[in-house]
């Protein structure tokens, strides 16, 4: 038995350094938002650099264009580059069949369409991260401002209809101020316990007014990485 102990955070690093295998000379990589993506565009400068690998890359957040120009990426956007290769990116939460949940970080929405555009998406994560069921972590849903209270009663309906029950709240930032996305909307971030049924759920709460979208990401994902505290890598597929 490994006497190994990595803390959460090398876990991540290891799952990002596993992902860059994924990665092949002109492709065109989405990057994640979050400490664990974090840690993958990092890893990605330097293999870029090291081996002299040309690489145009999506951001999805302001927060991660930054960083990967920092490191030396070269960035562009989904309108310049509609179809991508790979995306890789971090979860909050790795139920059965690769179900997610994501959003922690706020960047669910360009999360979603980056990884929509991916012939593949790949999810990293420390070991935390796997769970029996959806739903411990909560919900996060972006809305538009306008009449987001109504909205917020309307989601909270909504979760009657497929055996949910938590409360919602707004996601405010470091000062108590609503916190605002890269999209200028608002978070509902909704404590559930456990989805029994997310498929349902999402498309529901995916039909409803004012709900720009939500952090389920169900059959997006292709495979996850999963550093462990023994220091090994885990691969899960469907
Ligand atoms: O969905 C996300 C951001 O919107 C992140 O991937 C998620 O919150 C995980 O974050 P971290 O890698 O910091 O644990």
């Amino acid at each position: 038995m490994s006497d190994t102990n990595l803390s959460a955070d090398d876990q991540k690093r290891i799952a990002a350094e596993a992902a860059l295998a994924y990665i092949k000379d002109g492709m065109k990589v989405g990057l994640g938002t979050g400490s664990t993506a974090a840690h993958f565009v990092i890893a990605l400068g330097r293999k870029a650099k090291d081996e002299g690998l040309k690489l145009t890359c999506v951001p999805t957040s302001e927060a991660t264009d930054k960083l990967a120009r920092e490191v030396g990426l070269t960035v562009t956007t989904l309108d310049d580059q509609p179809h991508l290769d790979v995306t890789v990116d971090g979860a909050d939460e790795i139920g059965p069949r690769l179900t997610l949940i994501k959003g922690g970080g706020g960047a669910l929405l360009r999360e979603k369409i980056v990884a929509f555009a991916s012939s593949q998406m790949i999810v990293i994560a420390d070991e935390s991260k796997v769970v029996p069921h959806l739903g411990n972590f909560p919900l996060p849903i972006e809305v538009v401002p306008f009449g987001a209270q109504a909205t917020g009663t309307r989601i909270l309906e909504s979760g009657k209809l497929f055996g949910c029950d938590g409360a919602i709240s707004l996601r405010t930032d470091e000062y108590g101020e609503p916190f605002v996305t890269d999209g200028n909307n608002l978070i509902y971030d909704w404590a559930l316990g456990e989805i029994p049924d997310p498929d349902g759920l999402g498309e529901y709460l995916s039909r409803l007014p004012g709900v720009v979208e939500h952090g389920l990401f169900l059959g997006i994902a292709h495979a996850a990485l999963i550093g462990k505290a023994d220091d090994s890598v885990d691969t899960l597929n469907h």
